[in-house]
């Protein structure tokens, strides 16, 4: 595995070390110190197993944890205990410095019968459950100076109790996240339709975008989004073919420029896009992608079972924040049969189809939605693998006018996962 160090603890429990995390020089210190030498391999695997069981006192591990720690970052902030119930729950604990992977990935045999898609597992930290005790989780902060960060699905408690919200994402580059404080303890705003408007508008009027800027920046994070939650390595078909659905508004021209970028990252995007509007805005989008050599289909497949067959993925860029009322053809048709397909969506800013703010649970169910600027109330209901925020372009006094509590994007990335 390049990426990890599996280590295997007893027959039911295995970590996943990062490697980038044992190369850190600081954390090599922290073991010296700890007095456990850290070798590599099949010695560390010994160490770590011994070091488990003789785990110094909680109190212990913390004052120690607290000490080293403080020079690089109030980490002991972030950590979570793990609650004892949690502790008896499972087996298995991942953690992960990079994009999603596999746990197949060169492994001898299949050995993760705890892991329900051992082929795409959320890159953050991910708590499935934990032995009998959490002996080992205190081994493991005493030994690489991180607590394991506890939670159902990679991410989700820290970005809600405020931590480091780097750390809910995909890297570790969170250990060089500077802390923000204004907004760390308030959850992100879910937007009604109204303010989501108003934000836009006053983006236009009062900060002087224009609508292409910002849809270049829109349609850039998604097309990001979708590369990092289906790399190009994962997808299963032979060609790594997508289709991208676009609407007659702004959500269809996000979808645009997002086909471009996914063709430049490698894909091969195909646009249905039924509803062009006369403004030279679209045109020139339109233009561009066929510049690129981005096929227009005719019209959509109406057979879902053709999209099945053809597509990794479908983008839905149909209707974003100003949908309202039932849907007009031909997009009932068009989400009709999407809502058939199981290839996976990937829906931009709303999964069309949805009310605005309450959802819509007969509509369709995308795998993926990505928010731009700050989601709207209907995702809450989104009940998908990857929510991604998007759009990375709020100026600081627009983002305090409204509330918003942004979390903070890693580094210099345009796109975070949102629990
Ligand atoms: N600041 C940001 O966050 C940024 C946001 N951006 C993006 O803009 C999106 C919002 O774009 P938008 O305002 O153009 O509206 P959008 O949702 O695409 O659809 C409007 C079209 O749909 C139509 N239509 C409506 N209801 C319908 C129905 N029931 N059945 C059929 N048709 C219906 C409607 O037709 P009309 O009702 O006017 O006849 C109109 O043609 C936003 O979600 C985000 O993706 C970025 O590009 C830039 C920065
Ligand atoms: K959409």
């Amino acid at each position: 595995m390049n990426e990890a160090l599996n280590v295997n603890i007893s027959e039911k429990h295995h970590f996943l070390i990062p490697s980038q995390l044992l190369n850190l020089n600081k954390t090599k210190d922290l073991l010296t110190y700890q007095g456990r030498i850290m070798a590599s391999g099949k010695e560390l695997v010994t160490k770590i197993n011994s070091s488990m069981m003789k785990t110094s006192r909680a109190q212990d591990v913390r004052k120690d944890t607290e000490k080293m720690m403080k020079t690089y970052a109030n980490w002991e902030e972030f950590l979570l205990p793990a609650p004892t119930s949690l502790a008896i729950l499972g087996q298995l604990v991942f953690i992960s410095a990079k994009k999603d992977f596999s746990v197949n990935h060169g492994m001898k045999d299949k050995q993760f019968k705890f892991i329900d898609h051992p082929d795409a597992l959320p890159s953050s930290v991910l708590h499935s459950g934990v032995p009998e005790n959490n002996l080992w989780m205190l081994g493991l902060r005493a030994l690489l100076g991180i607590g394991v960060l506890v939670t159902s699905r990679g991410g989700g408690i820290l970005a809600q109790k405020g931590a480091c919200p780097l750390l809910s994402g995909n890297s570790l580059r969170s250990l060089e996240c500077p802390r923000r404080q204004s907004t760390m303890a308030q959850p992100v705003k879910f937007l009604s339709q109204e303010e989501a408007q108003r934000i836009d508008e006053e983006l236009f009027t009062e900060y002087q975008y224009s609508v292409d800027q910002l849809m270049e920046l829109a349609g850039l994070s998604c097309a990001t989004a979708i590369a990092q939650a289906y790399p190009l390595e994962s997808l299963l078909k032979s060609r790594p073919a997508v289709l991208v659905v676009c609407g007659p508004g702004n959500n269809g021209g996000d979808g645009l420029v997002c086909a471009r970028h996914l063709k430049l990252f490698g894909y091969e995007p195909r646009i249905v896009y039924p509803k062009r509007p006369n403004k030279p805005l679209f045109q020139n989008l339109t233009v561009q992608c066929e510049k690129m050599d981005i096929p227009f289909l005719p019209e959509m497949p109406s057979e879902e079972e053709v999209i099945d067959e053809a597509y990794n993925l479908v983008v839905d860029a149909i209707f974003g924040f100003s949908f309202h009322g039932a849907v007009r053809e031909p997009f009932g048709s068009i989400i009709s049969t999407l809502k058939k397909a199981t290839v996976p969506i990937a829906s931009i800013d709303i999964p069309s189809g949805w009310d605005v703010e309450k959802g819509n649970a007969d509509g369709l169910q995308p795998d993926m939605l990505i928010s731009l600027t700050a989601p709207k109330k209907s995702a809450m209901h989104f009940r998908g693998r990857y929510h991604y925020l998007g759009g990375r372009f709020v100026p600081p006094a627009l983002e305090k006018k409204y509330q918003l509590n942004l979390p903070q994007y890693p580094g210099t990335d345009c796109v975070l996962r949102l629990p």
